[in-house]
């Protein structure tokens, strides 16, 4: 994350299978539009929105990848640096939600981020609006509660916690900042009783 005088860039990465909804997702975030007929992403494509967190604003660079198993190697380049990730499935498609601990592992293996344990991830149940869902909510939420990962029902069709999943992923960002910080100051901290001069004995 980089800090500037006016806001601070974060970069957010939207993985998940194919036709899931991420660009449609992205763009009802940033643009507060949808479009039945959209295309599938080629490669990567992404947004800047700007918003307001906790007093702090913030650039979402939001990064918008090509989901098809043939892109793979244009884009994964692009999770270095990222300071979070969303993780996306389509309520009416289970193998996207099968899917979710591969993505979970390449975003892992390409981002190479400091401390994979505590990286912050976010899961999106998308296209909720559809009458005939495969994926219950239960099952999801079991799956993300037992990875410690927020988990949001979304509708970019009609904008259902659109906003509610970007939101909590900046929360996200700035938790693991806080932890880090607290690691950080106990580790200097910490006194390393070796190198204590010592004290009493006899001269
Ligand atoms: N009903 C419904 N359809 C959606 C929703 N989100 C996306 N779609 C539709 O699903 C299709 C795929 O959406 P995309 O946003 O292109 O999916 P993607 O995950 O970016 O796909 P790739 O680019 O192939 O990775 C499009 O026809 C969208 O209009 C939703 O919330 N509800």
């Amino acid at each position: 994350m980089s800090k500037g005088n006016k806001s601070r860039l974060v970069k957010v990465v939207l993985l998940g299978d194919g036709g899931v909804g991420k660009s449609s997702l992205m763009n009802r975030f940033v643009s507060n539009k949808f479009d039945a007929q959209l295309y599938h992403t080629i490669g990567v494509e992404f947004l800047n929105k700007e918003i307001t967190v906790g007093g702090t604003t913030f650039t979402l660079q939001i990064w918008d990848t090509a989901g098809q198993e043939r892109f793979r190697s244009l884009r994964t380049p692009f999770y270095r640096g990222a300071d979070c990730c969303l993780l996306t499935f389509a309520v009416d498609d289970p193998n996207s939600f099968k899917n979710l601990p591969m993505w979970k592992s390449e975003f892992l293996h390409y981002a190479d981020v400091p401390d994979a344990e505590h990286f912050p991830f976010v899961v999106l149940g998308n296209k909720i609006d559809i009458a005939n869902r495969r994926v219950a909510k239960d099952e999801a939420a079991t799956w993300c509660a037992t990875q410690d990962i927020p988990f949001f029902e979304t509708s970019a069709k009609d904008a259902t916690n659109v906003d509610m999943a970007f939101y909590e992923a900046v929360r996200r960002i700035i938790e693991l900042e806080g932890y880090l910080d607290s690691t950080r100051r106990l580790q200097s901290d910490t006194v390393d009783l070796s190198k204590q001069p010592r004290r009493g004995g006899c001269c």
